[in-house]
């Protein structure tokens, strides 16, 4: 199954017209801002297959149990019969009219009294359409539990839906579009602000209070609002990890995001890298057991460069240990990695045990770990729930965490710092898994902090042009994406 990102999604789903902006109307006659018209995807295949992909993703994801997947009519239908086709997968169809002739169902397919029935839908304003299919299906003794909807416009449909019990799981949320196409400048501050104000004064469900009245409709004060923290600001919060803090102050400092992954096998090719490109990057990223003739002079000289040139060292270790060996294996050994690095990084698997053993090492000499959350290779399983649980121990060790091996921005908390592989000047990928994407995408689409470059650097004729040109482009991305305009 294909690797569908919500951010590039929403771009295209923008250049096939299916977000429009202007006046239109909605079903229940108010008129609105933004229109979203998601029938124009039965005349783009590729663009529905992606659809369908996610939301079975999400649902995956989610680890939802039913016996039936039902498609609201009719735009969510297509949707509906590709992914039970696609995974052979139980569906029913609700008829909106029933036949004059024959059986006259309203609902299509075989099903038991008591079957769970998961509803798709393709947009939801005030939820009445998902209601209306449940409505139809409960009739039939069906039960419904969860709905799956691709846009949530975000106008009160998850409470209501959650009112009658029924879980609504929106994929993009109407802050998430407008975020994405005002970074990638498809529309301007203005017309985002109009469409938010438009919402937040628009939601449609009331809640009742114990008497049954209704309870105004509070304007939702969190619509996500992008006024997001330079890096120089996140390195002055109160609560911030004073290493990240440095590293965000070097990133500012040199107007560099770029991490250089120094992916080689000898000491000297690190040590020469490490001071031809280190006025170039923020951080150096090693795989010390890579290198063949490493002696402990390697550690020491690669301190003196990073000092020299202003950066931070990065061993990509990715412990994944119980908490006792991972303290030997960072401390001693033939490496003695902590001694000469200062950021490593740790899988959550083995749980928080990983993080104490680490800290016993780092914390004292104020070094800093990064827990991978997710990965930048094809079919990887740091999906999910366990990126949210990822987050979550992240959460729970802000003293020695400080930030994430991630594909995309994952914690609202400014103080961590997001960190991502697989980056090359074109999308595409190797031979192996890796799968690549831009500065552009990495850092201004998807809101990640530091780009993290091998053989896009190490592979070309000249390895300190290439590092310019990541630097420059992942600092063009940062730019664009504080709102800043040309140089
Ligand atoms: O998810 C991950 C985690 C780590 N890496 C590491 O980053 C570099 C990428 O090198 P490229 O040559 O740019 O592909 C490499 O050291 C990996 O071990 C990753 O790629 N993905």
């Amino acid at each position: 199954m294909e690797n569908v990102c919500v951010e590039s999604l929403i771009l295209k789903l923008h250049d096939v017209n299916a977000v429009k902006f202007g006046e239109y109307k909605l079903k229940s006659g108010m008129m609105t801002p933004i229109y979203i018209d998601l029938r124009v995807l039965v005349s783009h295949p590729a663009l529905m297959n992606q659809v369908a992909s996610l939301i079975y993703q999400r649902v995956q994801d989610e680890g939802l149990q039913f016996d039936s997947v039902c498609g609201v009519p009719y735009t969510a239908l297509p949707l509906a019969t590709i992914i039970c086709s696609r995974h052979e997968l139980p569906m029913l169809i609700r008829r909106k009219e029933a036949k004059d002739y024959g059986t006259k169902r309203l609902v299509e397919g075989s099903y038991q009294e008591g079957d769970i029935c998961l509803i798709i839908e393709d947009t939801v304003t005030s939820g009445s359409s998902i209601l209306e299919t449940a409505e139809v299906l409960y009739k039939e003794g069906l039960k419904v539990t969860d709905a799956i909807v691709l846009m949530d416009r975000e106008q009160g449909g998850v409470a209501m839906l959650a009112s009658q019990e029924i879980r609504l799981h929106p994929i993009i949320s109407m802050s998430k579009l407008l975020n994405v196409l005002l970074a990638a400048e498809r529309i301007d501050a203005r017309t985002a602000q109009s469409v938010r104000k438009f919402i937040q004064d628009n939601n449609t469900y009331s809640p009742k209070d114990e008497n049954g009245s209704d309870v105004p409709a509070t304007k939702k004060p969190c619509m996500e609002q992008t006024q997001e923290l330079s890096y120089a600001d996140r390195a002055k919060l109160p609560n911030v990890h004073p290493l990240a803090s440095k590293l965000l102050k070097i990133m500012e400092e040199k107007e560099s995001n770029l991490c250089v992954s120094a992916d080689v096998t000898s000491g000297d090719e690190l040590l020469q890298l490490a001071d031809s490109l280190g006025p170039k990057v923020c951080m150096l990223k090693t795989h010390v057991d890579i290198l063949e003739d490493y002696t402990a002079a390697v550690g020491r000289d690669l301190q003196a460069l990073a000092e020299k040139h202003n950066f931070l060292i990065f061993e990509d270790r990715k412990f994944a240990d119980i908490g006792n060996t991972v303290k030997h294996q960072y401390e001693g050994g033939l490496y003695r990695i902590s001694s000469w690095s200062h950021i490593v990084n740790a899988h959550a698997v083995p749980g928080p045990g990983v993080l104490k053993g680490l800290g016993a090492v780092g914390k004292p000499l104020g070094h800093g770990c990064l827990l991978i959350a997710q990965m930048s290779s094809q079919g990887s399983l740091a999906t999910g729930e366990y990126t949210k649980a990822v987050l979550n121990m992240a959460e729970q060790h802000s003293d020695f965490v400080i930030g994430f091996i991630c594909g995309s921005k994952i914690a609202k908390r400014p103080e961590f710092i997001h960190m991502t592989p697989g980056v090359q000047l074109q999308a595409g990928g190797d031979a192996l898994g890796q799968q690549y994407t831009t500065p552009e995408d990495v850092i201004q689409i998807k809101g990640s902090d530091v780009i993290i470059v091998g053989r896009g650097v190490l592979e070309a004729p000249d390895r300190l042009k290439a590092a310019e040109l990541y630097r420059q482009s992942g600092w063009d991305a940062y730019r664009k994406r504080m709102g800043h305009t040309g140089k």
